[in-house]
Parts: C-alpha cells; sequence; structure tokens
C-alpha cells in the first residue's frame, strides 16, 4: 500500500539525518495522500542507519488507528494528525530536535524574521506555541502539543502555508510544505535561520528589520508576482 509515499517519507527521515537535523532517533517525517485519507509516518525509535522503506507505516487520518505496518508509529503521530486535519493545504510534516531551532523553542520565543533568508521562507516570525496546561500534559499529550500549535495559528489568523512552521514551547520545532521534501527543506531553513538570529542578536542586541525587505523577499518566491528562480 502507498509504495511510492513510503519512499518518499523514508527519503525525507534519511534526508534529516543527512541535512544534520536529528541524531539517534530525535526527529519524524511523515507525507499524506489526501484521496485515500491516509498517513506514512516513519516507525517509533528505530535507528535511522537500519531503517527501511518498508518500515513506514500507514495510518488512518480520521481514525489515527493502523492500517498498514507491523512496528508502532513514531509517538509524534496524534500531533501530525491534528496538523494534516487543521491545515489542509500541507502534504509533509517534519519534527526535529535540531539545536538552534529547538533552543529557541526551548527559550519559549518567537523567531522574529530579522533577515532576508527568513522572509524568502517565512512572512512572519515563527511563532512559539503557549505553555501547555496540566491537563494538555497528563491527558492525550502528542494530540494536545497539536492542539496548541493549531490554537495559536488560528487565534492570530497566520497562514501556514506563509508560514510553514512553529516551535513547541519547552519542545522544539515541526515544520511542514506540501509534500515530505519540502517540509525537510523547510526544516533546514530554520534551523539555518534560528542560528542566523542567535548569533545576530548576539552582534547586536537592538537589531532592526526593514519591512520592505519582508514583503520583497516573500514575494519575490510567493504568489502571483513570484519571479525567483526558472519559470515552471
Ligand atoms: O520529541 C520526541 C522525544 O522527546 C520525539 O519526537 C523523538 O524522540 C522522535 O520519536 P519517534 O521515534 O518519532 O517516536
Amino acid at each position: 500500500m502507498l509504495e511510492e509515499l513510503k519512499q518518499k517519507v523514508y527519503k525525507a527521515n534519511i534526508d534529516l539525518v543527512r541535512h544534520g537535523l536529528v541524531i539517534f532517533t530525535w526527529g519524524n517525517v511523515s507525507g499524506i495522500d489526501r484521496e485515500k485519507g491516509l498517513v506514512v509516518i516513519k516507525p517509533s525509535g528505530v535507528d535511522y542507519d537500519s531503517m527501511t522503506a518498508d518500515q513506514m507505516v500507514v495510518v488512518d487520518l480520521a481514525t489515527g488507528k493502523v492500517v498498514e505496518g507491523e512496528l508502532r508509529p513514531s509517538s509524534d503521530t496524534p500531533t501530525h494528525l491534528v496538523l494534516y486535519r487543521a491545515f489542509p493545504e500541507i502534504g509533509g510534516i517534519v519534527h526535529t530536535h535540531s539545536t538552534y531551532a529547538t533552543a529557541w523553542a526551548q527559550a519559549g520565543k518567537d523567531l522574529p524574521n530579522i533577515g532576508t533568508t527568513h522572509a524568502d521562507y517565512f512572512h512572519n516570525a515563527i511563532p512559539c506555541t503557549d505553555d501547555m496546561t496540566a491537563a494538555q500534559v497528563q491527558g492525550d499529550y502528542e494530540l494536545e502539543t497539536g492542539n496548541v500549535i493549531v490554537d495559536r495559528f488560528i487565534r492570530e489568523h497566520i497562514n501556514p502555508v506563509h508560514t510553514p512552521g512553529v516551535l513547541v514551547k519547552n519542545h522544539g520545532p515541526f515544520s511542514w510544505g506540501k509534500n515530505p521534501d519540502e517540509a525537510v527543506h523547510n526544516a533546514v531553513v530554520m534551523e539555518q535561520v534560528a542560528k542566523m538570529a542567535f548569533v545576530a542578536y548576539s552582534v547586536n542586541p537592538g537589531l532592526t528589520m526593514n519591512p520592505l525587505l519582508v514583503e520583497k523577499h516573500f514575494s519575490r518566491k510567493h504568489g502571483p508576482n513570484a519571479y525567483y528562480g526558472q519559470k515552471k
């Protein structure tokens, strides 16, 4: 079932290691087949060195039940499912504990848009979620992690396509895209802009961002007037 998507999700998981975003088993990637309502995700706690494409687990989007796979799905599967249900435009999700993005999440700070690298991919600040309540942590924790992400986006009318990532407070980053590959790309960008912002604020805590550059760079790559790269 879904052999092509399993290959893509497997490759995207391996790419996290290749890009230096994951050590041990600290991360996961999923992809969705919207027509079938099925999500493919990596198995939980399996070494990336020994992982194979046929170990990817297929989960029903609506029920969260495993419909194919010998192994238990990623422990973060309920978070991925909440995001797929809330954001119908997305087709792939990544979670890592990459150092700089996780440091911002642990600090509980939104990652501000302070440069054109950020503005090329994320229109605004990358938001950091609120503290989770006792009921959320002691209840269905991974599902509630998804809910705190969605809460912030809905409450502040943040467009998940224009802001394809989030920092979960005291935890780490989630990113997404139209497919697993793009979600990995956005995870790499998030880690880099988190690192750049950390260094930039060390150099100048009072730094400012020219708002004209935010619009210029974001619209250069997104929307009807995009002109970056080659014509598709
Ligand atoms: O956040 C955590 C652990 O704190 C998990 O995302 C990470 O270890 C990956 O877990 P899975 O192997 O996907 O179950």
